[in-house]
């Protein structure tokens, strides 16, 4: 669990965090959002201890950070970032092991977690393990950057656009894994974007900041249909919001169980966007569904509609 009480930070007499108080909870995916500038990474880079607030407390499991040493606190707090900043001169078995090697894990414990980790983030071509960062492409490398913030299976992983810089399939696919790895492992995630579809796909919560201040927080749904003012309201997308927040429901939720019709199927697991953009491509206004390789029913436009998620 991540505690902001009141932080505040200038830099040189201009205020960048003004007066954030937040409550990151144990297992929760929370999401920072805002502009360049909003002041997201500096209040994520307190955790850590990269950057010192000028006012208020950081805590996290109930201890105020400040009264921590900084290296063992960093060792159990893991970080990746847009940049990468992954070792030149060490392997990709070598950078993701880095911290685990720090703790004293066993070379069977580290070899094991590696092998994993480069499965986990579909990193699995023959040899992957032996490479220099050099060698791999910049969506790799990102992958390879990931791997090392979970290597030593930390409680908290601080995020801070991971997968800034990549195209829109890369981006994607590695925003499932992420999102998958986290469910399974319950890791607390702070992840800073200015993206705000990548902040509601993977977000639990949301908060957007904008000039140092945190505006709103609130689950996707949330700060879609009741944005606390027009400011926040214009950020979630205005007259867009409604296309957002059919990407965040699955098919499977708009069913008409044993019903059929004519048209190129879409999966039960699909977002309701995913077949609104079916239909308009097919000009079909009701679309099969299919489970497991089996028809399952229809999804008509109406549905999503008339019936709000
Ligand atoms: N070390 C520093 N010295 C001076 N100003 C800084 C420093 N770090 C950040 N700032 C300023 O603080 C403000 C907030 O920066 P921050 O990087 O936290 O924003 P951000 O929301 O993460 O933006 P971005 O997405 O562009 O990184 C910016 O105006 C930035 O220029």
């Amino acid at each position: 669990m991540i505690v902001f009480e009141h932080i505040r930070k200038e830099f040189g007499g201009r205020t960048v965090i003004d007066d954030v108080s937040l409550r990151v909870e144990e297992g929760e995916f929370f999401a920072l959002v805002g502009p360049s500038g909003s002041g997201k990474s500096t209040l994520l880079r307190m955790v850590n201890r990269l950057v010192t607030p000028d006012g208020g407390t950081v805590r996290v499991d109930g201890t105020d950070i400040a009264t921590l040493s900084v290296e063992p606190l960093r060792r159990g707090i893991g970080y990746a970032i847009q940049s990468v900043g992954l070792f030149p001169h060490r392997t990709v078995g070598d950078n993701i092991a880095t911290v685990p090697r720090l703790l004293g894990w066993t070379k069977a414990a580290i070899d094991e977690r590696v092998e994993a980790l480069l499965g986990l983030l579909h990193l699995d071509e023959p040899g992957m393990a032996s490479r220099y960062p050099r060698t791999l492409s910049g969506g790799q490398q990102q992958r390879v950057g990931v791997a090392r913030a979970l290597a030593a299976r930390p409680r908290i992983v601080l995020m801070d656009e991971p997968f800034g810089a990549l195209d829109p399939l890369t981006r994607e696919s590695l925003q499932v894994s992420l999102k998958a790895i986290q469910r399974e492992t319950k890791t607390t995630i702070l992840f800073v974007t200015h993206d705000m579809d990548e902040a509601f796909g993977l977000g639990d919560r949301v908060g957007l900041m904008l000039g140092g201040r945190l505006v709103q927080t609130g689950t996707p749904t949330e700060l879609i249909r009741a944005p606390v003012d027009d400011v926040v309201r214009e950020f979630v997308g205005g007259a867009r919001a409604r296309l957002r927040e059919l990407a965040l429901h699955p098919v499977a939720e708009r069913v008409r169980p044993g019903d059929t019709c004519d048209g190129e199927p879409v999966d039960a697991a699909a977002s309701l966007q995913d077949a609104l953009g079916a239909m308009l491509s097919q000009g079909r206004d009701r679309l099969p569904v299919m489970r497991d390789g089996r028809r399952v029913g229809t999804i008509a436009l109406s549905d999503m509609v008339e019936r709000a998620p």
